[in-house]
C-alpha cells in the first residue's frame, strides 16, 4: 500500500475582509503519495501559489487542514523544500554561498569537508561547476534557476514542492532543467508536487496530473494518469500515444472550464427601451422644424 506524505482535507483559502474578500480555494481535498511525482495545472490566478504555499507553510487554510506525514503544518520546514519561479537567490553570495545557505541551515554539524563535497556535488548535479565563484547577476536566468534547484535538491526535501519553477525560462533551457530535476528525483526516490500552467510540462513530468478549476472558489477537476514509461522522451510528446491522449483529455477539460468561467463571467446588461431618434425626423434635434 502506497504511504501519504501529505493531504488537503477539506481546505477553503481567501484573502482580505468584509467588501475585499476574495476566496480563493474551495473545498480542497488531495492526497500526495509517497515517492510520486504530481502535476497541478491551472489557469493563471486560478489559486496555485496559493495551494503551494499552504504546503510551504508560509499559509495556513482559514478552514480544513494540511498534514504533513498525518500532522498539521504550521510553518517552514526543510523536509519541505521549495523552487520558486523568481529563484530568489541572495544577490551577494555566489553559486557556492547561497546552496551552502541551505546546507548549514540543514546540516549544521557537518565537518568543512563534508559540507564542501555535499555543496560541489549539487552544483555539479545542475552542470554548473565552472560558475561556482559567480554571483547571481553575472549568471544567466537559466542558470539561476540551476542554482535554486541546486540548493534545493541539497536540503534533500521529503516532499519537493515547484511553483512554476521553469515558466521564465526559453524553451531549450526549460527542457534542460526538465531532464536534470527528472533525472534527480528519480535518483532519490523522493515525492515532488510541480505546480504549472502548461499541460505538456506536467505530462511530461508527472504520474498523475489534476487541473485547477478557475477561481474564485476553485476546486480540484478530476485525476489524469500519464501512463508512460520513464524516462520520458520530451521529443515523443507528438507522436506517443498515450502522451496525445492525456494531453487531448487534459486539454479539452481544461477549454471546456475556459468557456464555462467565461460564461460565467459574462454578464448580461439591460438596455433602457428608446427609440432611435433617426436624422430627418422632425423630433432630430439639429433638424430645423419645417
Ligand atoms: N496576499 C494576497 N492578498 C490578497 N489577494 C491575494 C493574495 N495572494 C493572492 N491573492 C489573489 O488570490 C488569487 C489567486 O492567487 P495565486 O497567486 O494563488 O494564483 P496563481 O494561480 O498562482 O496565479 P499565477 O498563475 O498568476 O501565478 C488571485 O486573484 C490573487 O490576486
Amino acid at each position: 500500500m502506497t504511504n501519504i506524505i501529505a493531504e488537503f482535507k477539506g481546505v477553503h483559502k481567501g484573502y482580505g475582509s468584509g467588501a475585499n474578500r476574495t476566496e480563493v480555494l474551495q473545498d480542497i481535498n488531495l492526497s500526495i503519495r509517497e515517492g510520486e511525482f504530481l502535476a497541478i495545472v491551472g489557469f493563471t490566478g486560478s489559486g496555485k501559489t496559493t495551494l503551494i504555499n499552504l504546503l510551504t507553510g508560509l499559509l495556513q487554510p482559514d478552514e480544513g487542514e494540511v498534514l504533513f506525514k498525518g500532522a498539521p503544518i504550521k510553518g517552514p520546514g526543510h523536509e519541505r523544500g521549495v523552487i520558486f519561479q523568481n529563484y530568489s537567490l541572495l544577490p551577494w553570495l555566489t553559486v557556492y554561498q547561497n546552496v551552502a545557505l541551505a546546507v548549514d541551515e540543514v546540516y549544521p554539524n557537518w565537518s568543512k569537508e563534508e559540507r564542501d563535497q555535499h555543496i560541489r556535488k549539487f552544483v555539479e548535479m545542475v552542470n554548473l561547476s565552472p560558475a561556482l565563484n559567480k554571483r547571481p547577476a553575472e549568471l544567466s536566468g537559466g542558470m539561476r534557476q540551476r542554482v535554486a534547484v541546486a540548493r534545493a535538491l541539497s536540503m534533500d526535501p521529503e516532499l519537493l514542492l515547484m511553483d512554476e519553477p521553469l515558466g521564465a525560462l526559453d524553451a531549450l533551457t526549460r527542457g534542460n532543467l526538465q531532464t536534470e530535476i527528472l533525472k534527480i528525483w528519480s535518483a532519490n526516490q523522493r515525492t515532488a508536487l510541480l505546480i504549472t500552467n502548461d499541460v505538456d510540462e506536467g505530462i511530461l513530468m508527472a504520474d498523475r496530473i489534476i487541473p485547477l478549476r478557475p477561481g474564485p472558489n476553485a476546486t480540484l477537476g478530476p485525476e489524469f494518469i500519464i501512463d508512460v514509461e520513464r524516462p520520458r522522451d520530451k521529443t515523443q510528446l507528438n507522436d506517443h500515444p498515450e502522451f496525445k491522449k492525456v494531453r487531448n483529455e487534459v486539454m479539452s477539460y481544461l477549454m471546456d472550464l475556459g468557456d464555462a468561467s467565461k460564461l460565467q463571467q459574462s454578464k448580461t446588461y439591460e438596455l433602457p427601451d428608446l427609440q432611435p431618434i433617426m436624422p430627418g425626423t422632425r423630433s432630430f434635434p439639429f433638424m430645423k422644424a419645417g
